[in-house]
């Protein structure tokens, strides 16, 4: 039996839309994150568990996850034995926090594992995003790759084997509210406008490699102090009740930073401090979440995917 468990993760990071994203560890030693279960069986079958488990389709053919194991059969390891795929379905669907790519992440891992097809990196990621992209809309690699290397990746096709890691302030908290509610991504991605004007373009690029340069040059707080998204959290901060409210409020806490993670609703901050890190989070616990909410302080999970148990 191969158990793999894959992190929650902040895809755009706020300057890098599309192209940069954060694999979380609470703080608290919990994990945050889909596991994957693939054992020997007769016949290949699929059962979904977990938290959110009864939130997806109950029809096996429409979870993302036993589409990887359809998908990874017929097109990677057609002579895998017969197996069972549990995937124990943690995040919470159309969060955030890049639970479609968590499910995706851990299936293929786990079944590379378990065939011990021993697929490179690039490959895993491109049938990794494959997935992701069939459920939001556009291939992106924000949430795959910071989930499945761990860390804070700058990511995308241009980029070579698909993902390049980059520092952070080994200080820094991250604090992620999931309000409660759910944000299908396609529709979030509906919302943007389908073209920048030369200008934005323009100042996205700077912003984006001045934070990536900042970062590799451990220039912290100048990174810090232009982490801002023009791109997308404009038009979406309208769709998350509570989000501009939360924004007004935090940074009076020690929020350094205040955005959007992923196509929302979850929002995430930036603290210097854990002192600052509580006071948001105790903001957050009684402004902006409800009874199916939830809120963690993080540190980056710079483990990524990996194996709990080997049977
Ligand atoms: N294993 C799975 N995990 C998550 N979503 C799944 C899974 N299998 C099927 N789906 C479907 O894929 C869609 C995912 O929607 P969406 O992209 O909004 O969510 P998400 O990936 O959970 O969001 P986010 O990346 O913002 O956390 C939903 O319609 C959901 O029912
Ligand atoms: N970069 C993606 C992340 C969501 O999966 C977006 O913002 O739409």
């Amino acid at each position: 039996m191969i158990e793999v468990y894959a992190p929650a993760s902040i895809g755009n990071f706020a300057v890098g839309f599309d192209a940069l994203g954060a694999a979380l560890a609470p703080i608290d030693g919990s994990l945050l994150g889909d596991v994957a279960v693939v054992s020997a069986a007769q016949s290949d079958e699929f059962v979904c568990s977990g938290e959110y488990a009864h939130k997806l389709p109950s029809d096996a053919s429409e979870n993302l996850a036993y589409q990887c194991l359809v998908h990874f059969r017929a097109h990677v390891a057609p002579d895998m034995p017969s197996v069972k795929l549990e995937l124990k379905k943690n995040l919470p669907i159309g969060s955030g926090l890049g639970s479609s790519a968590c499910s995706v992440v851990a299936t293929f891992a786990a079944l590379d594992k378990f065939a011990q097809t021993n697929l490179s990196q690039v490959e895993l990621i491109e049938l990794m995003a494959d997935f992701e992209a069939i459920v939001s809309g556009g291939r992106h690699y924000d949430n795959i790759t910071p989930c499945y290397l761990g860390g804070l990746q700058i990511t995308g096709d241009l980029i070579p084997d698909k993902s390049i890691a980059l520092p952070v302030d080994e200080n820094w908290y991250y604090v992620a509210a999931f309000p409660g509610f759910s944000l299908n991504t396609a529709k979030a991605r509906s919302v943007l406008p389908k073209e920048l004007s030369m200008h934005a373009g323009v100042e996205f690029a700077q912003r984006l490699s001045a934070f990536s340069s900042l970062l590799l040059t451990q220039r912290f707080d100048d990174a810090l102090s232009i982490m801002q998204d023009d791109i997308a959290e404009p038009y979406r901060a309208p769709l998350i009740a509570g989000f501009s409210e939360a924004k007004a409020n935090l940074p009076a806490l020690g929020a350094e930073v205040v955005s959007i993670s992923g196509a929302g609703p979850t929002l995430f901050t930036v603290c210097k401090t854990l002192e600052a890190a509580e006071k948001c989070a105790q903001w957050l616990a009684q402004n902006y979440i409800n009874e199916q909410g939830f809120c963690h302080i993080c540190k980056l999970d710079n483990d990524g995917t990996r194996q709990l148990t080997v049977l």
